[in-house]
């Protein structure tokens, strides 16, 4: 089977020290992946890298089999800060139609099915009785919902999250990660994430990243997360390590030195 992303070996600086080193990185169709570590980690970059935005000067990145760039198409994306004018008399579902524009404003697929499409999109997400709402009149959380509706409205295979519960109440988080979790069903799901413990229920897998990556499988990580051990082998360096002593649950701090 093909992976989705498949990231062998890559290295990638912005013109200083590497910002990402030697990473590899294989998601499989249908997994949840968590990406943590501390700010500065790099953990935006590497969803650059699997969107082509930026190019590693090491190594190889495929998303489906091809360069990100080639695949942009299947891929849904929504980024840490989305500047939008709230005062801009756009609505719900006329945000999640601009997902149907590619970059050279080109519609995608057939223009009469965009509406149905998009109404559907919002739907998922919980949020078709706001489709006439204007932007400006939601909530962060509602808006957040609405921004992914619009990655989504391509109905892509990979969607690309970076910290979407940044702006959600801690009891909203939990409704709009049981959310994702559904989602996950029917798309991969790679999340920037700085909530171990939060997502930890939801995601098939979590990569710490700190200039380097470390995968975990969920079994790995299963049962209590606050008292399991960690699987890393180089502990002193383990960025799984780094954030847990950054967090007010040290899942690490019972084991022995
Ligand atoms: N466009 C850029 N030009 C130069 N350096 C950059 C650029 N974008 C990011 N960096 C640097 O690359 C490093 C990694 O940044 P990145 O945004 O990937 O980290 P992050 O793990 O997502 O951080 P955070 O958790 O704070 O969002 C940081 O040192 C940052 O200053």
């Amino acid at each position: 089977m093909t992976a989705i992303v498949d990231m062998h070996n890559v290295s990638f600086t912005y013109g200083g020290p590497a910002v990402i080193e030697n990473v590899t990185l294989s998601v499989s169709e249908g997994e949840f992946v968590a990406l943590i570590g501390p700010n500065g980690g790099g953990k935006t970059t590497l969803l650059k890298l699997m969107l082509g935005l930026v190019k590693p000067q090491k190594g190889t990145v495929r998303v489906l089999g091809r360069p990100p760039e080639k695949a942009s198409h299947h891929i849904g994306y929504v980024p840490q800060d989305i500047h939008l004018n709230l005062a801009f008399p756009v609505t719900a579902l006329d945000v999640v139609l601009m997902g149907k524009l590619a970059p050279g404003k080109r519609w995608i697929g057939r223009p009469a099915r965009h509406k149905t499409d998009a109404l559907a999109a919002l739907a998922q997400m919980g949020m078709e009785a706001s489709a006439h709402t204007r932007i400006g009149e939601l909530s962060g959380g509602q808006r957040q919902r609405v921004f992914i509706a619009r990655a989504l409205v391509t109905q892509p295979k990979l969607l690309l999250l970076d910290e979407p519960t940044a702006s959600i109440d801690t009891r909203g988080q939990a409704d709009f990660l049981e959310l994702l979790h559904d989602l996950n069903q029917q798309v991969t799901i790679v999340m920037v994430s700085h909530d171990l413990l939060a997502i930890s229920h939801h995601v098939t897998s979590v990569a710490c990243v700190n200039r380097g990556l470390h995968y975990h499988r969920r079994s790995e990580l299963a049962g209590s997360l606050i008292n399991t051990s960690c699987p890393c082998t180089v502990e002193s360096l383990c960025p799984v390590e780094m954030v847990a002593r950054e967090t007010p649950h040290l899942f690490i701090r019972n084991r022995k030195p």
